[in-house]
C-alpha cells in the first residue's frame, strides 16, 4: 500500500527550491499580510482516511476554490440550464479578463473565470433563500467543520478593491446574463471568496468529486455521477485558468486554484487533495503548491492518464 504519510513528509524538501520565487496576491491587500512561507497539504481518501503535513489545519482564504462549490450547488439546482449561461471552454486568458465577453455576447467561457463565477453567483441568488448563510451551511456540511467562518477583513478588502469584478458584473448585466441587482451578486461573490478554510477542510469538502457526487458525511448526493465527472473535467481544462495546460501536462489531475494560494485536486475514485502555499506564479496559481502536486503524482503515479 502506498505510504501517503511518508510521501507527504518528503514534500517540504521538494518544494523548498520554489519558495521565495513567487509572489503573494496583493491586489486584495488583506491577502498580502499572510506569511509567504506557509505550506500545508491534506489528503482525504474516499474511504475516510485523512493525511496532513505542515500547515494543513490552518485556515486560509479559499478565494476561487469557492467556484468549485458554487458551481456544484448551481448544477444541483439548475442542472444543464447552467450551461446556457456559461460555456465549457478554457479561456486562455487571465482569470479576471473582460475581453472575450464583448465578442461572445456576455457568455463567459467557463464557470471558473471571474465572469463565469459571477454568473453562477447570480444563478444561486435565484435558488437560495438566504444565499450567504445557505452557502456557509453547505460548506460546513461538506467539510464536516461546523465552525467554518468567512474572513471579514478579506471580504472588506475585496469589496474596496473589486473594481474589475464590478466592471465584469455590470458588463454581464448589460447582456442580460446577470439578473439580480449587481450589489447583491458582488456581495455574494466576495463572500464566497472570503471563506476561511484549511487544507483538511477543503480536502474533505471536495471528496464528493472523487466519489461520483456522493456526500462525504451524509447519505445523499451533492451532484449526480455525470455532474461530478463534468466538474472534474472542467477543473482539468479550466480550473487553473491560462495555466490549465501546464497543470494537465505536469500534474495530470483535475485542479482548482485560488489566489489565496490554495489548490484542490481530485483523484477520481480515490481521494481529494488540497495544498496551500501563498506565493503565486505569474498566472495566479500557487507555485510551491503546483510543485507539491507534481511531486506527489510522480511518487504515487496517481495522475488520471
Ligand atoms: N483567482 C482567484 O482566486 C480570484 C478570486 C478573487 N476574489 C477575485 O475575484 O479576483
Amino acid at each position: 500500500m502506498t505510504d501517503f504519510a511518508s510521501i507527504l513528509g518528503s514534500l517540504p524538501a521538494a518544494i523548498a527550491p520554489y519558495q521565495g520565487k513567487g509572489k503573494q496576491a496583493d491586489y486584495i491587500p488583506a491577502l498580502a499580510e499572510i506569511p509567504s512561507d506557509k505550506f500545508g497539504m491534506a489528503i482525504s481518501t474516499v474511504d475516510g482516511r485523512d493525511y496532513v503535513i505542515g500547515d494543513a489545519e490552518e485556515g486560509f482564504s479559499i478565494q476561487s476554490i469557492s467556484k468549485l462549490f458554487t458551481l456544484s450547488l448551481a448544477m444541483h439546482y439548475a442542472g444543464e440550464r447552467v450551461f446556457k449561461r456559461v460555456g465549457v471552454e478554457p479561456s486562455g486568458n487571465p482569470f479576471n479578463s473582460l475581453s472575450q465577453l464583448e465578442s461572445e455576447n456576455g457568455i463567459p467561457r467557463n464557470p471558473f473565470i471571474n465572469a463565469g463565477a459571477l454568473v453562477i453567483a447570480d444563478v444561486l441568488l435565484g435558488h437560495l433563500g438566504s444565499p450567504k448563510q445557505d452557502f456557509l451551511d453547505y460548506m460546513r456540511a461538506l467539510s464536516g467543520n461546523l465552525d467554518l467562518q468567512y474572513d471579514e477583513q478579506v471580504f472588506r478588502s475585496e469589496y474596496d478593491t473589486g473594481h474589475r469584478n464590478a466592471a465584469l458584473a455590470h458588463y454581464l448585466y448589460s447582456f442580460g446574463n446577470i439578473k439580480h441587482p449587481i450589489a447583491q451578486v458582488l456581495d455574494f461573490y466576495f463572500y464566497q471568496c472570503s471563506l476561511n478554510m484549511s487544507c483538511l477542510d477543503l480536502a474533505r469538502a471536495s471528496r464528493f468529486l472523487a466519489m461520483e457526487g456522493q456526500h462525504p458525511f451524509r447519505d445523499e448526493r451533492v451532484v449526480s455521477p455525470l455532474q461530478a465527472r463534468r466538474i472534474n473535467t472542467l477543473m482539468m481544462t479550466c480550473g487553473t485558468y491560462d495555466e490549465a495546460g501546464e497543470f494537465a501536462f505536469h500534474v495530470g489531475l483535475p485542479c482548482k486554484s485560488g489566489v489565496g494560494g490554495g489548490i484542490v485536486a481530485t483523484v477520481p475514485g480515490k481521494m481529494s487533495i488540497c495544498v496551500w502555499s501563498p506565493e503565486l506564479g505569474k498566472k495566479g496559481n500557487s507555485l510551491p503548491g503546483m510543485q507539491a502536486l507534481k511531486t506527489f503524482v510522480e511518487k504515487t503515479g496517481l495522475a488520471v492518464f
